[in-house]
């Protein structure tokens, strides 16, 4: 059997077999563990660096830190939350202001020791306007609902608000055209974790260099999330679309979805504390005469990856305004292809 296994956060290593649909099998980890890995040599003298030679004729080595504002929309959910603390410790400037369908007591959160004023959704059209007016280098980034993900598109390319949008589901093909039609700046993408997205862009090259590479294999696709989850993994629909160019069959409501608490914890084998907020994905695939197996996992717990892509997005996004850069609508494969992660 040949088989590949990604394993993005450590703790998530409990690779999972799908050898018949539905029917999940927890499996030993393949990695070893990071203790017994052989230590490094550090190297000994020093290498010149480009960086260093700069820095020794005068100029400054290390670029200038960005810094410009930007609103989380919302930070009352789970990703927001963790964009805006990411944000603020990046430094970049959080504006005190989001929205939510969630009430929260007086209207107001603490993000890193910083008020945010919450307001409905309803009131974005009338508020946003005199933010704009208040932080013009404003970049907004939108982790909300799949249900609001069109309407606020929709929202902001009215308003002709650059937007960093990871929230998932929706009408994609209508948000891409709205975007698009508006001629605003933004990155859209349902992955904002760079390895993940590397995974991604790889799979993308195979597809395009190797179509129907896997004509004839049967695909079998696990993705568990923390159950408030409510749409299928848009990262899984991502990756299943290069399958299918590579010959594969499969309809994207054949995923199997495991949202079951204790189902995540015995059969998936996902860590209890990462039960809130955790992403396994494995993709199983089956040559026709069953000989040749290959298998695909990425394993996030928590939820520091997207967040940190979410920052280098939107510092992406943020020069490529300042550049006047004449393409407006990327993805994160164009923010991982030109190196703007920290
Ligand atoms: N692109 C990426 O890398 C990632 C994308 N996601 C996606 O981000 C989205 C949010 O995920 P979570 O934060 O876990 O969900 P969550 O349920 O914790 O948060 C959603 C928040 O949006 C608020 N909300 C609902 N409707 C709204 C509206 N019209 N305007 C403003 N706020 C509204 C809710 O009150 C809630 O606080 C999902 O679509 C998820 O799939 C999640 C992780 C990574
Ligand atoms: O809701 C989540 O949590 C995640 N959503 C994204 C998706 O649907 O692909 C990314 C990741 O799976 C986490």
């Amino acid at each position: 059997m040949l088989s590949a296994t990604i394993a993005a956060h450590p703790a998530a290593a409990a690779a999972i077999t799908l050898r018949q649909r539905h029917s999940l099998r927890p499996r030993q980890p393949l990695r070893v563990p990071i203790g017994a890995a052989a230590p490094r040599r550090r190297m000994e003298t020093a290498r010149p660096s480009v960086v260093n030679a700069v820095a020794s004729q005068g100029v400054p080595a290390v670029p200038p830190k960005l810094s410009f504002p930007i609103l989380v929309n919302s930070c009352t959910g789970k990703m927001g939350k963790a964009v805006a603390e990411a944000a603020v410790s990046a430094g970049l400037q959080l504006i005190p202001v989001s929205f939510s369908a969630t009430e929260v007591p007086d209207g107001k959160l603490k993000i890193c020791d910083r008020e945010i004023r919450i307001h409905d959704p309803s009131e974005s059209e009338k508020i946003l306007p005199s933010i704009m007016e208040e932080y013009p280098d404003l970049i907004i980034v939108d982790y909300t609902v799949p249900d609001a993900v069109n309407a606020n598109a929709e929202l902001y390319c009215k308003l002709g608000l650059p937007v960093v949008m990871g929230t998932t589901g929706g009408d994609r093909q209508l948000l891409h055209k709205t975007v698009q039609d508006a001629n605003i700046y933004a990155v859209i993408s349902p992955q904002m974790g760079k390895q993940v997205v590397a995974f991604l862009a790889a799979m993308e090259i195979m597809a395009g260099q190797f179509p129907d590479a896997f004509s004839g294999y049967e695909l079998e696709v696990m993705e568990s999330h923390q159950a408030t989850k409510l749409d299928v993994s848009g990262t899984a629909k991502a990756v299943i679309s290069c399958f299918q160019k590579l010959g594969v069959s499969f309809d994207m409501d054949e995923v199997k979805l495991v949202r079951d608490p204790e189902e995540q914890v015995n059969v998936v084998g996902v860590p209890e504390e990462h039960l809130e907020g955790h992403a396994f994905h494995m993709y199983h695939l089956t040559s026709p005469d069953g000989t040749v197996s290959f298998e695909f996992q990425h394993n996030i717990c928590g939820r520091s990856i997207y967040a940190e892509g979410t920052v280098d997005a939107a510092m992406f996004l943020y020069t490529k305004i300042q550049s006047g850069a004449s393409k407006k609508l990327y993805d994160m494969i164009d923010v991982l292809r030109e190196g703007n992660m920290r």
